[in-house]
């Protein structure tokens, strides 16, 4: 236990104390910084949500609402944060949600996460849609599941899940909300669709399952294997019944991500399933859809008792995890942060994100009165 309290420690001391930062701390400008150094093209894709991108603004806004109510004289000088999630074990409640086609932002991509990731013992979700083929991102070592788009073909999903498991990807996690792109303008207006050019198919174009049905391969005629990606990828339809095809084929933690309203969470646990995701993709699918914090209370009520609760989309600070936690979630996913972070230094960049959150978090659990965030509940917080 001690050990993990030295090691936040050591998070912001070493880490923030010694040297200047090779760029700000402060994880809500982030995006600022990473808009000086990119492309408009890939800046927009990531930055960028579904329709009026009134559902980013939601997520952000949701957590302005929620207030922390610090607590005095409770002997949280010394804390412990690590936890440990269907099986994982992690410094602290954090982990890093699936980003697909990093190498549209930094050359080294997956495996520079990877490397900043791994270095603080802090899980990864590889994506599907990963610039570097799962085997390689496994290489690097550390914590890690797998994130699975799941394809139209049984046999290109159970290679893919086969060489997962065999790489040591330890859950699974099943996106749910993404079986086709959203209206996302801001792509439409710079004509950048990453997932229909070479970013995120090395999964794909290195799976014999996937090569098996084209005529030529990938490397003979990539257009062709492009298209046959997309087909596989997109419009999938799939149905609460056919889970059961999942636990068949992969033998250990499933999660399903992109759940927004209890009757779904409830399917989830009759279904078996291990965990969920409350998520709505980052505001990235549907125009108009609920804050996803705002959906976590009442999913938190219906089977809190029955799978792990994880939640994504618009944490930023150290405070956002702890209200995420205290209304219900048992761990947090960190999306686009570590993504600016990786397009402004790499793999340094990445480290230096992921240490100021747990760092950020740690302090502010602290100086709210808490030991652990086991003590987080609703009450911990004034909703205004
Ligand atoms: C550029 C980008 C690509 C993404 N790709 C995937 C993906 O391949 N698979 C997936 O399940 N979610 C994907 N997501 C969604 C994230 O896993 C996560 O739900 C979301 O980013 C959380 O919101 P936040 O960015 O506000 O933290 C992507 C998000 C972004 C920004
Ligand atoms: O852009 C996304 O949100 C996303 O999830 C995705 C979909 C296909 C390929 C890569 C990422």
């Amino acid at each position: 236990m001690a050990g993990h309290a030295q090691y936040q420690n050591e998070i912001y001391l070493q880490g923030l104390a010694d040297q200047v930062p090779p760029f700000t701390t402060d994880a809500t400008r982030l995006a600022a910084a990473a808009e000086a150094v990119m492309e408009p093209g890939p800046f927009g894709y990531v930055a960028g949500g579904a329709g009026s991108g009134d559902t980013v603004r939601a997520n952000r806004a949701a957590f302005e609402r929620w207030r922390i109510v610090p607590r005095m004289l409770t002997g949280a000088t010394t804390r412990d944060l690590s936890t440990t999630v269907l099986g994982t074990a992690m410094p602290a409640p954090v982990l890093l949600a699936p980003v697909g086609v990093q190498g549209i932002v930094h050359p080294e991509g997956e495996l520079a996460v990877a490397r900043a990731a791994a270095a603080l013992d802090v899980p990864i979700v590889l994506s599907t849609a990963s610039s570097y083929p799962l085997e390689d991102v496994a290489a690097v070592g550390g914590p890690r599941w797998f994130q699975l788009y799941w394809p139209n073909e049984p046999e290109v999903c159970a290679s893919l899940l086969r060489r997962a498991k065999a790489a040591g990807y330890t859950a699974l996690v099943v996106t749910l909300d993404t079986w086709t792109l959203a209206w996302r303008p801001r792509d439409l207006d710079h004509a950048y669709l990453p997932f229909l050019r070479a970013s995120g198919v090395a999964n794909a174009f290195t799976d014999p399952a996937f090569r098996a049905g084209l005529e030529k391969s990938p490397e003979e005629d990539q257009a062709m294997a492009i298209l046959r990606w997309v087909s596989l990828f997109t419009g999938t339809d799939k149905r609460w019944d056919q889970l059961p095809f999942l636990r068949e084929h992969w033998d250990g933690p499933i999660v399903l991500k992109g759940i927004q309203h209890p009757d779904d969470a409830r399917r989830a646990a009759d279904a078996g399933m291990d965990g969920i995701i409350v998520s709505n993709h980052g505001g990235r699918q549907v125009d108009g859809a609920l804050a996803a914090l705002d959906a976590l209370p009442e999913i938190a009520t219906a089977v809190g008792d029955r799978l792990e609760i994880l939640f994504d989309s618009g944490i930023r600070t150290g405070a956002d995890v702890i209200k995420a936690l205290a209304l219900g979630a048992k761990a947090v996913l960190l999306g686009r942060p570590y993504i600016y972070a990786l397009a402004l230094a790499g793999e340094q960049g990445v480290r230096h994100t992921l240490r100021s959150l747990l760092a950020d978090l740690d302090l502010t659990l602290a100086l709210s009165g808490h030991q652990t965030p086991a003590t987080l509940t609703p009450n911990t917080l004034h909703r205004t």
